[in-house]
């Protein structure tokens, strides 16, 4: 199978300050204030066409910075970042515009895709009738659960029907209709060879559905492989970390989180 997503030492900075007021002075007079931490830290792998592959990790190592930076929705800082065709991220954090109605968004994402409004009249009834929203459909996405704004973004990607689809924690808040019937599209996807991301916390799908397995840990690539091997050694990894109390757990972050700060 031909290499579809290829990273090669991609690493995501952002500024810390200590104050507003240090903020506010780097505004002002830009230069070496604060410091720097790396969401994620010279990331190196390649993804065969037809891989779904489970970013995991605990609570801030940098899945989500990393399946945006693979979705195009915010550039890495340094590295390179080669994705074949078009690619779409399904996630509960972001991609919504809370002030438009669902149809709107709809519009309004199919636009950003280059429909004509011919082939937007076309799909909306596709995307409506997979969405399950009935007529919450024309109201606010502000008013909407987490589960109803998945829904929402599951359905637009689908009909997308993009190269590469990232789902980040997308299908954790949906019921289970909704997570069998956007699981079996991923498998149907999985079959025509296209690209899967999955980010999840959820164990047993990532081990249903994933063929690799990412395992990121405090922004760094800790292990990449087959979905058997590499879950072994993160479900061995979780049970010592959950053995830790929570104040050893805070300590094991806040020692991985020293490794990401430079001056
Ligand atoms: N815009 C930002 N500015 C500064 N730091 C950020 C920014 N976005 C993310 N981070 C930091 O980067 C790290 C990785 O965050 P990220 O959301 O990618 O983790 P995650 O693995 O998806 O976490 P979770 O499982 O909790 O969703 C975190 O320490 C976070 O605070």
């Amino acid at each position: 199978m031909a290499e579809s997503v290829i990273l090669k030492n991609v690493t995501k900075k952002y500024r810390m300050y200590e104050s507003k007021g240090q903020q506010l002075a780097d505004l002002i007079f830009p230069g070496k204030k604060g410091s720097t931490f790396n969401a994620i830290e010279d990331i190196s792998f390649a993804v065969e066409e037809g891989d779904v592959v489970g970013l995991v990790g605990i609570n801030g190592s940098g899945k989500s910075t990393l399946s945006n930076i693979i979705g195009g929705l915010i550039p890495a800082s340094s590295g390179e970042v080669d994705v074949k065709g078009d690619v779409n991220v399904i996630a509960i954090k972001s991609g919504l515009n809370n002030a438009l109605t669902g149809a709107e968004n709809i519009e309004f994402k199919c636009l950003l895709m280059g429909y004509t409004k011919e082939k937007i009249a076309e799909v909306m009834p596709e995307i409506i009738e997979f969405s399950e929203l009935g007529d919450f459909i024309y109201q606010p996405v502000k008013q909407y659960s987490s589960g109803m704004k998945s829904k929402l973004g599951f359905a637009i990607s689908v009909t997308a029907n993009p190269d590469v689809l990232i789902i980040d924690e997308a299908l954790s808040v949906g019921d289970q209709t909704f997570t069998d019937k956007s699981l079996a599209k991923m498998m149907e996807y999985k079959k025509q060879g296209k690209t899967i991301f999955f980010v999840s916390h959820n164990l047993s799908q990532v081990r249903n559905f994933c063929t690799k397995i990412a395992w990121i840990e405090g922004g760094r690539l800790r292990e990449y492989g087959p979905t058997n091997i590499v879950m072994r050694n993160y479900t061995a990894f979780l049970k010592d970390y959950n053995q830790l109390s929570p104040k050893q757990q805070k300590k094991f972050r806040d020692d991985l989180a020293k490794q990401r700060k430079h001056k």
